[in-house]
């Protein structure tokens, strides 16, 4: 019922936990007190004998005062407890994520994440400020009951102590039936969050294709079976709050059933028998309580399993080296897959300081996996990558991007303003740099015309066209002094002439480490070295005269695309 796991994970809670728990006791003492005022004035007034009206009332006050007082502290105590745990779980999946780096989301999609640090960690609040100070609660409170009782009559005492494990009893019998549920629950949960994400992002290419129905149809079966699973958990829920009502109720009759029979023989008086009447609920109530946050509690716990999920996941423990500036990086016998089959096989590959080494090959041959493993957002198989003899797994991610630059083919701007986005590549740089890289770039004319570098960048750069985000984004790479830069199909989303200003900048940084992964063979032709990659094997290698010279792969890629450029510039294909 309790997961030991999760409760030794926040021991910052335990002080907020320890006093929910002691302000509600001393409220069920104040309580107790208050019955037995309450039982005292029926009792003497019935049997005609003085009493000092007064004092109980005030008394009686006082009872009602100290009650409301627990009940304000034990809710506060609630909120202290919950509050650190939720900022430290929180705190906690996000160094996770940050010590695995980019590579996260090779393993978990973005839906789910956002899912569990909002929704999934909020279910830990009713855990940890409710239902585990009611745990030990609902424990102290009958044994307590029980001492008191037992002064009234031991019978009755007995019956109702013996009563109350019944509840557990019967949240014990669910608990197995509710964690499984709970897991599918979670399961569907996230699965209609990434959907909804997936078909939201989507949804213009949707549109166009006329496809946007029959995703529609398909969301709807989702939401049904999201609708369904939750109907089940509500059912169970239900029912079980309905099977702890029974025993509760059923267990305060028995007691007060064996209370009045004391009274018929005579064993006990009025206000013995008024008082364990009154006493009796108060036995169940914790109990009850604890059941009706328990089914809460129960998805709390589903959460955080997905959470712990995150938190135990691999990372590695090698990586302590720094960097130093580079002067070669090597693939060593590489072999990489991402599920069964290999992407990747010995791969051999030697990036030199200051010479430009560019990768080629067909769509799907595994260009873009070779960055991610340069990048460390993936990991070899066999074989390893070395920066100047230093084992990459080594090498802190920090330090690692701190050497490096990348520009893809679709770069992301940040909302803000286009100064803020050019100094996350080095804030120190004064505006005079920023334009300069601008100009470099070929974007300084457009936002000379906009706000200079005061210009708004909307969401994802959602305000300017994909060539000018490029080039905002080539000018962000220029800015920043990396000893690599990668640039992964840099130009194969945008405008002929973005393509050509961006392959002129990178022509004229001569001392620079450049790694070119291009499928246009024509935007590598003067690289220093040349990778030929097919299907995950490297089949080629050399400068481009030497390997237009040569039969073979690069010759073949060379000649189609040398056609189809005369085709498109009206000239016919052969
Ligand atoms: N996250 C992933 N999970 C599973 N398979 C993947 C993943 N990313 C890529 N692949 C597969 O790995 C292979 C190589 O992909 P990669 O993106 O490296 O190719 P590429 O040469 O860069 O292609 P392109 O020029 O089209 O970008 C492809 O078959 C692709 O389907």
């Amino acid at each position: 019922m309790i997961d030991k796991r999760l409760l030794q994970a926040f021991p910052d809670s335990m002080p907020g936990i320890r006093k929910n728990i002691f302000c509600q006791w001393i409220g069920l003492l104040a309580n107790t007190a208050l019955s037995g005022c309450i039982a005292w004035l029926i009792a003497r007034t019935m049997a005609g004998a003085p009493v000092n009206v007064g004092a109980t009332l005030l008394i009686m006050a006082g009872c009602i005062v100290v009650r409301l007082i627990m009940n304000q502290q034990a809710t506060m105590a609630s909120f202290s407890s919950s509050t650190v745990v939720k900022e430290q779980m929180r705190d906690k999946l996000f160094s996770k994520l940050v010590q695995i780096g980019p590579g996260y989301l090779n393993r978990w999609s973005t839906a789910e994440i956002v899912q569990l640090f909002g929704e999934g960690v909020d279910q830990l609040e009713t855990y940890f400020g409710s239902y585990i100070p009611q745990f030990f609660y609902a424990l102290l409170a009958p044994l307590t009951l029980f001492v008191v009782t037992l002064f009234l009559d031991w019978k009755a005492a007995l019956v109702l102590l013996v009563c109350v494990p019944l509840i557990p009893a019967s949240i014990i019998a669910v608990q197995k039936f509710a964690k499984k549920l709970l897991g599918k629950y979670w399961g569907q949960y996230t699965q209609l969050g990434d959907s909804f994400l997936e078909n939201l992002q989507g949804l213009t290419t949707l549109k166009i294709y006329e496809a946007d129905g029959l995703r529609h149809q398909e969301m709807n079966e989702e939401a049904e079976k999201f609708r369904k699973i939750t109907m089940r958990v509500l059912t169970m829920q239900l029912n079980s709050i309905s099977v702890m009502d029974l025993v509760a109720y059923g267990g305060a009759a028995a007691g007060i059933l064996v209370a009045l029979g004391a009274y018929q023989s005579g064993t006990i008086t009025l206000f013995q028998t008024i008082l364990i009447v009154l006493l009796s609920a108060e036995f169940f109530l914790p109990m009850r309580t604890l059941g009706s946050y328990f089914h809460i509690a129960m998805n709390g716990m589903a959460a955080s399993a997905k959470m712990f999920a995150i938190l135990d996941a691999p990372v590695s423990t090698r990586r302590q080296s720094d960097l130093s500036g580079l002067d070669t990086l090597a693939l060593r016998d590489v072999d990489f897959a991402y599920e069964e089959d290999l992407t990747l096989q010995n791969i051999d590959l030697v990036i030199e300081k200051g010479k430009k080494t560019a990768i080629v090959g067909e769509s799907g041959s595994g260009k873009s996996t070779i960055a991610k493993l340069l990048l460390g957002q993936i990991q070899a198989k066999k074989g390893t990558i070395e920066w100047n003899g230093t084992d990459l797994n080594d090498i802190q991610l920090a330090s690692l991007y701190a050497h490096v630059s990348y520009l893809g083919h679709e770069s992301t701007l940040f909302k803000g303003t286009v100064r803020d986005n050019l100094r996350m590549a080095d804030p120190t740089h004064l505006d005079e740099a920023l334009w300069r890289a601008l100009q470099l770039a070929g974007i300084a004319k457009d936002l000379e015309e906009a706000q200079g570098l005061d210009t708004l960048v909307e969401e994802g750069g959602a305000n300017f066209s994909g060539g000018q985000r490029q080039r905002i984004a080539l000018a962000r790479l220029l800015l920043k002094s990396g000893d690599l830069m990668i640039l992964d199909e840099a130009t194969s989303n945008v405008d002929v002439e973005t393509e050509d200003r961006i392959m002129q900048v990178v022509r004229s940084l001569r001392d620079k480490t450049i790694l070119c992964i291009s499928h246009r063979l024509k935007n590598i032709v003067d690289a220093d070295v040349i990778y030929v990659l097919q299907d995950g094997r490297l089949v080629q290698k050399g400068t481009h005269d030497e390997l237009v010279q040569t039969e073979g792969r690069y010759a073949t890629l060379w000649n189609t695309q040398q056609a189809l450029e005369r085709y498109s510039q009206g000239g016919q294909y052969a």
